[in-house]
């Protein structure tokens, strides 16, 4: 969209300021002002986008805490589209962490307290036999590319939130746009509202969901189903996106549907995807392979089964490897310590089949009393060189773990990935300061940078889904691809390692700024798009060659169009 794009437009007054997608406020030029109905109900004065920016950045200034700045740009997001994107672009790296990960699972604990207006599309599992109704109420006519759901079992780290989970629907959608170019009016962000087990929810009467505890087994699968049968039945082109379900279901649901649908789990592959970014780039720091490695995943759920498959399955491609032998390399502990075959079924999930530990290995090593072996012995014995924390468990690696870490190899790779920030497995800075600088880090969260013994800053690179997702959505969308392969993401995943600031300079981060994540994500989206082209995953007619020229011409970005008016137009 350019600035000089036409759109004929059939709303007028109230109905036309009451609209997001369309409305300018102050904007409007008196042109328009006149043809719309307008002249009477604004201030004379016509203001640029500049100078609204401006104006909405000091308002925003006045808010005194991050959560009040959230509900502000919350308001501003359901006034003015254009506006609040441009804020946002405009000071993508300071408000970022105010509309994401920390301040969004904020928003969300306190959804019901909060709560001024609706937002997406809410399907509640009592309301079933309309449900159908209600996918079409916002749906129909429209364009939908992309659309994000959680039934909120799993909120980024502060787990059930019932209802409130529409909060994480939303804010990925944003992302998308903000960073991923996905045009805003052409997402829906949806709850499935199955129940709460969160009893402070439950026990809060001005709790907005639907009061009753989560729905499981068969109930809940037909009602998921009712609702996947929707997407492709109305919506067969449209990338599917599962955020933060509990892990049980989150790798149900993604195997159940990935043949059939687009689908993509955020948690499971996009999580999978930067860590590999982010571990490429810090072996090629060690100037190691990744089939050299031996790594602890801690905390064995979506993320921690995601980050491992997809680790593995890189180092079977990329070092030609068996996969059983790079299996190997990965020691999952969980709430019952590492996994091995002694825990027995009730403590292993099935899909933690290919990492469970042989008990012979362990049979010298020393138990705690609950016959577990927790995350220090493991580390003494195996001397890993990599550790990675999806946990939630805050604090987890202190000060013992990281200098053991540190005795077992010269430059451990450390990444406390669990958001949002209060729980985080150990603060960046203290694994520097414990490792005399040698720790190559990355959080899940943003952190200020670390000081090197050498005074210099150590950026604490953020290994997020964000960095990643929204590329990897792109490319499949402008290809029109029916699946999301792995093939897909992996190549996504090369072309942001590759994008790594380390890699010219060892001691910088990781992974490329979120500043830079907009240029960074058009990237991903090309590597994505020629990667479904070359594999015969797109269903479009142009060749590979052509990737990046059909994502640039795809771009959204905020800019007000000129607008005429129209009876039969867009409303
Ligand atoms: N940086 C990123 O991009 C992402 C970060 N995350 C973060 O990772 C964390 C986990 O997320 P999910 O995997 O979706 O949740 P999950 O609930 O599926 O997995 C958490 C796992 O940690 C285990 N766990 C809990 N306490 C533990 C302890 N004391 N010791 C060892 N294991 C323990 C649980 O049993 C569970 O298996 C969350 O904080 C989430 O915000 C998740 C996705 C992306
Ligand atoms: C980042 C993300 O997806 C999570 O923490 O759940
Ligand atoms: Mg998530």
């Amino acid at each position: 969209m350019s600035s000089k794009t036409v759109f004929r437009v059939a709303l007028r007054g109230e109905e036309l300021l009451n609209n997001p997608r369309f409305n300018k406020g102050t904007a409007f030029t008196v042109t328009e002002r006149k043809a719309f109905g307008l002249t009477g109900r604004l201030p004379s004065k016509v203001n640029t986008l500049d100078e609204q920016c401006e104006r909405a950045y000091q308002q925003l200034q006045n808010r005194d805490s991050d959560i009040r700045k959230n509900s502000f740009l919350q308001s501003l997001k359901n006034q003015n589209m254009v506006l609040y994107y441009t804020l946002l672009t405009r000071h993508l790296r300071e408000l970022i962490p105010v509309i994401y990960t920390p301040t969004e699972a904020e928003a969300i604990a306190n959804y019901s307290h909060l709560f001024r207006r609706s937002e997406g599309l809410y399907l509640t599992f009592p309301d079933q036999d309309s449900m159908e109704q209600d996918f079409l109420e916002q749906t129909k006519g429209k364009d939908i590319d992309l659309i994000v759901c959680s039934d909120s079992e799993a909120i980024l780290g502060i787990g059930d939130q019932g209802v409130g989970g529409i909060g994480i629907s939303s804010a990925k959608s944003v992302i998308y746009s903000l960073i991923g170019g996905i045009n805003p009016a052409q997402t829906l962000s949806v709850v499935l509202d199955v129940g709460t087990n969160n009893e402070d929810l439950l026990q809060d009467h001005l709790y907005v969901g639907w009061r009753n505890k989560r729905i499981r087994g068969e109930e809940y699968d037909k009602f998921v189903d009712k609702f996947v049968q929707l997407v492709r039945k109305y919506i067969p082109q449209c990338l599917l996106h599962f955020e933060d379900f509990g892990v049980t279901n989150a790798q149900a649901l993604l195997r159940r549907y990935r043949g059939t649908h687009a689908v993509f789990n955020d948690d499971i592959q996009g999580t999978g995807a930067v860590t590999l970014s982010c571990v490429m780039a810090a072996v090629g720091v060690t100037k190691s392979k990744l089939s050299e490695q031996r790594y602890i995943i801690y905390g064995a759920g979506s993320a921690g089964l995601g980050i491992a498959r997809q680790l593995r399955d890189a180092i079977v491609s990329t070092d030609s490897m068996p996969k059983n032998e790079a299996s190997a390399l990965f020691y999952l502990i969980d709430k019952h310590g590492l996994i091995k075959q002694s825990l027995g079924k009730a403590n292993i999930r099935d899909d933690l089949e290919e990492f469970v530990r042989p008990d012979e290995e362990w049979a010298e090593v020393k138990e705690n009393g609950a016959g577990e072996i927790g995350l220090l012995e493991t580390i003494r014995k195996i001397k890993p060189t990599i550790l990675i924390g999806c946990s939630t468990h805050a604090g987890a690696f202190n000060e013992e773990i990281i200098k053991a870490m540190a005795d077992g190899c010269d430059r451990p790779i450390i990444l406390p990935l669990s958001n949002p920030s209060k729980l985080v497995e150990v603060d960046p800075k203290d694994a520097n300061d414990w490792t005399q600088g040698k720790a190559l880090l990355a959080t899940g969260s943003p952190f200020p940078p670390a000081k090197m013994p050498n005074g210099k800053d150590y950026i604490i690179a953020e290994c997020n889904n964000a960095l990643i997702y929204p590329g990897l959505g792109f490319g499949a969308i402008i290809t029109k691809s029916r699946e999301m392969t792995d093939t897909m993401i992996i190549a996504g995943a090369r072309r942001l390692a590759s994008l790594s600031p380390a890699l010219k300079d060892p001691d910088d981060a990781l992974l490329p700024d979120f500043a830079d994540a907009p240029e960074v994500n058009f990237e991903v989206a090309v590597a994505v798009a020629e990667q479904a082209v070359e594999e015969g995953s797109a269903n479009v007619t142009w060749k590979k060659e052509e990737a990046r020229e059909k994502v640039r011409q795809h771009i959204w970005r905020p800019i007000y169009g000129e607008y005429v008016y129209d009876k039969d137009g867009m409303a």
